[in-house]
């Protein structure tokens, strides 16, 4: 594995009577987006404000680029750049205003401090906004300010808790490239609770539920794991079970409704095209053929309660 930014031990956070996470363990690389994975609720936010020394966990230890955070939060602060859920924005200023004001607060040297403002707004598409008050942007491109307050002091990891939450689909894209820009040369920690969001973007995933860690590998394990292995027909005619048990591949026919079974299988999801065949040559009448979403939250159920 290639050198550590992060290193996380044994963390458990509680606010009040209740665990919000347990004995959350990772380590993460210097370089490359890893995403961090869960439904509402899961543990994301308490984890990332921990990492970003913005909260004081109950139990545990986090290390960024081997400092302790717990025991030296300044040193360790300044390598991590962090967009909260909610940035805080301060309305009433410029974006060169705020910039300035967020470099200052990561002790940056006075000399340092301008240059870095236009590199981050460059690289973050806003150079343009220098002089206008954040009020007056739009919901992305206050994001980009965001992002650009999370790397003006040229930290070494970057965190942000769901950042494409609450733009439209085009600023989405946008910001998705922007994360990936601004990863090239740092790590990036990028949380959200949409699956195909973190698919996009992130080498590496660690799922969180109910405060716990339930998978943690590269991406590509992740979409191995939990690829479908059964998918839905919706037919005028469905023959009976064992007709369809007799399609190459399939393991297991139940029968959802009258018209619709849900087929079990093996392997290649070629799986659909000998379904249709068999459909057609045999006249069952297929009106929708459909891999089964519901086996992808079924299999996040299970990861949750194997790991409870
Ligand atoms: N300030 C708080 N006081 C008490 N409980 C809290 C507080 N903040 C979070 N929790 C609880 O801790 C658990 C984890 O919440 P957290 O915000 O970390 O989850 P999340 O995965 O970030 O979810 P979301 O995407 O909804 O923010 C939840 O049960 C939540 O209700």
């Amino acid at each position: 594995m290639q050198e550590t930014i992060v290193k996380i031990e044994g963390l458990s956070h509680r606010y009040t009577s209740s665990w919000a996470i347990r004995d959350i363990n990772m380590e993460i690389g210097k370089r490359g987006i890893v995403g961090l994975l869960g439904s509402n609720g899961a543990g994301k936010s308490t984890t990332m404000n921990i990492l970003c020394g913005a909260l004081n966990q109950t139990m545990g230890s986090v290390y960024i680029n081997g400092i302790n955070m717990r025991e030296a939060p300044e040193l360790a602060k300044q390598e991590i750049g962090f967009l909260p859920q909610n940035p805080p924005l301060y309305l009433d200023l410029t974006v060169d205003e705020y910039l300035h004001y967020c470099a200052g607060l990561r002790r940056m040297p006075k000399d340092r401090i301008k240059p870095a403002v236009k590199e981050a707004k460059e690289r973050c598409g806003v150079d343009h906004f220098g002089h206008r008050l954040l009020r007056n942007l739009s919901g992305g491109y206050r994001q980009r300010v965001g992002i650009a307050q999370a790397i003006v002091h040229r930290p070494k990891l970057v965190v942000l808790d769901e950042p494409t939450n609450g733009l439209d689909p085009n600023q989405i894209i946008e910001v998705r490239a922007l994360i990936k820009e601004i990863a090239a040369d740092r790590a990036v920690i990028f949380s959200s609770h949409i699956l195909s969001e973190v698919q996009l973007l992130c080498k590496e995933i660690k799922m969180i539920e109910s405060g716990r860690i339930v998978f943690s590998d590269t991406m590509d394990a992740f979409n191995n794991y939990v690829e479908p292995h059964s998918l839905i027909m919706h037919m005028e005619n469905p023959p009976a079970v064992e007709e369809v048990e007799k399609v190459s591949g399939v393991t297991r026919v139940e029968f959802l409704t009258e018209r619709q079974i849900r087929v079990h299988f093996n392997g290649d999801q070629e799986i659909a095209e000998r379904l249709i065949t068999a459909s057609v040559n045999k006249g069952w009448r297929l009106r929708e053929i459909s891999l089964d979403k519901t086996a992808l939250d079924e299999i996040f159920k299970q990861l949750s309660s194997k790991n409870n």
